[in-house]
């Protein structure tokens, strides 16, 4: 890893509150700013440096997001399946926050990629988008953009070898996820992910209501477009669309125009076409009708989803894998 910095010790270098990072490569670009991975010589390890260019930042909605991103980032204690901020440097001109560094993909491109993804492995993200959010919900903090481009991809939990008789015989410790891995453990075979991208985020306190229209069209849940205020539950919609969407390779809620899609989404019609969902199973459409509810009152949290059959028999963190 040294040497890898070392050969970019003529990079730009930021220093931080807690630490100095050297610049490498960019790994990404928004509509404010650039993602570069960068190195922290003094911990040894890489993170991604988010900087927020913000003379790009024109309208008051957009400066509010900026504001919000570290603010609750950095509130909400560390979760392994949340994008930790480990430190920022302000300056007139941008914003830099230091982040944990995930691969350059998100759950949107996987699902791209693959048209859709198989049930157990729908399970297991499931399992890890449902603790992000309860962790975010049990500090008060409502996120109110989920949606796969906002959850980033890190390579997968790592496989702890439990017993030596010879047995391939491995637990899941999601907690592990994306760390190096040491000669006793083998890495879990597929990715793990990470919910990012706080700007949309508010903070509620307990039992507390947001209000405004926020969020992205298909993902967004009625009662955020029926207007006055609404609370956590919003995210937990948001997570059922994200489930349907891995299952089925599209959304459950379209239209040719954002206002047909808001009407769709109003109308709270859920449909599962036997062609793609022929062959999933009964309970994961019985969690997708409980999350995906017209009914905020009568929609699961997301500690009951956690605890619903579908997750909790085989897809959660500290899940027992054996080969
Ligand atoms: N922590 C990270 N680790 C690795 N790659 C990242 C990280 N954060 C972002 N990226 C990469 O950079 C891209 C741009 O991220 P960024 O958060 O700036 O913009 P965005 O959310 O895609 O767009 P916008 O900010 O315009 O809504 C992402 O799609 C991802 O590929």
């Amino acid at each position: 890893m040294k040497q890898a910095a070392a050969a970019a010790s003529d990079a730009r270098t930021l220093v931080g509150s807690s630490d100095s990072y050297i610049f490498l490569s960019e790994i990404g670009r928004g509509r404010f700013g650039t993602i570069h991975r960068c190195y922290s010589p003094t911990r040894d390890a890489f993170f991604a440096c988010k900087v927020i260019n913000k003379s790009l930042l024109s309208d008051p909605t957009d400066r509010q997001c900026l504001t919000n991103e570290p603010t609750i980032m950095s509130f909400l204690p560390p979760h392994p399946h949340v994008i930790r901020v480990h430190d920022s440097v302000d300056s007139p001109e941008s914003l830099s926050l230091i982040l944990d560094l995930c691969l350059p993909i998100t759950l949107h491109d996987l699902i791209v990629s693959e048209d859709r993804l198989p049930e157990p492995r729908v399970r297991r993200f499931m399992a890890q988008l449902l603790s992000s959010i309860a962790h975010c919900h049990a500090y008060g903090v409502v996120h109110r953009d989920i949606k796969p481009e906002n959850l980033l991809l890190v390579r997968g939990g790592r496989r702890v070898r439990e017993d030596n008789d010879g047995d391939r015989d491995y637990s899941y410790d999601a907690s592990k996820v994306g760390e190096d891995f040491s000669a006793e453990e083998e890495e879990f075979e597929d990715y793990g992910l990470k919910l990012g991208d706080f700007g949309s985020a508010e903070w509620l306190g307990e039992g507390g209501m947001a209000e405004g229209v926020v969020g992205t069209p298909h993902y967004v849940a009625p009662e955020v477009l029926r207007g006055g205020g609404y609370g956590e539950k919003v995210d937990l919609w948001s997570a059922g669309v994200v489930m349907y969407v891995m299952l089925a390779g599209f959304e459950p809620f379209r239209g040719e125009s954002v206002e047909k899609v808001f009407e769709a989404v109003c109308r709270g019609n859920l449909r599962f076409p036997t062609r793609v969902f022929g062959g999933v199973s009964a309970e994961a459409k019985d969690l997708l009708r409980k999350m995906i509810c017209r009914d905020a009152s009568r929609r699961l949290t997301a500690e009951q989803a956690l605890r619903h059959s579908w997750v909790a028999n085989g897809g959660g963190a500290g899940q027992r894998v054996v080969n």
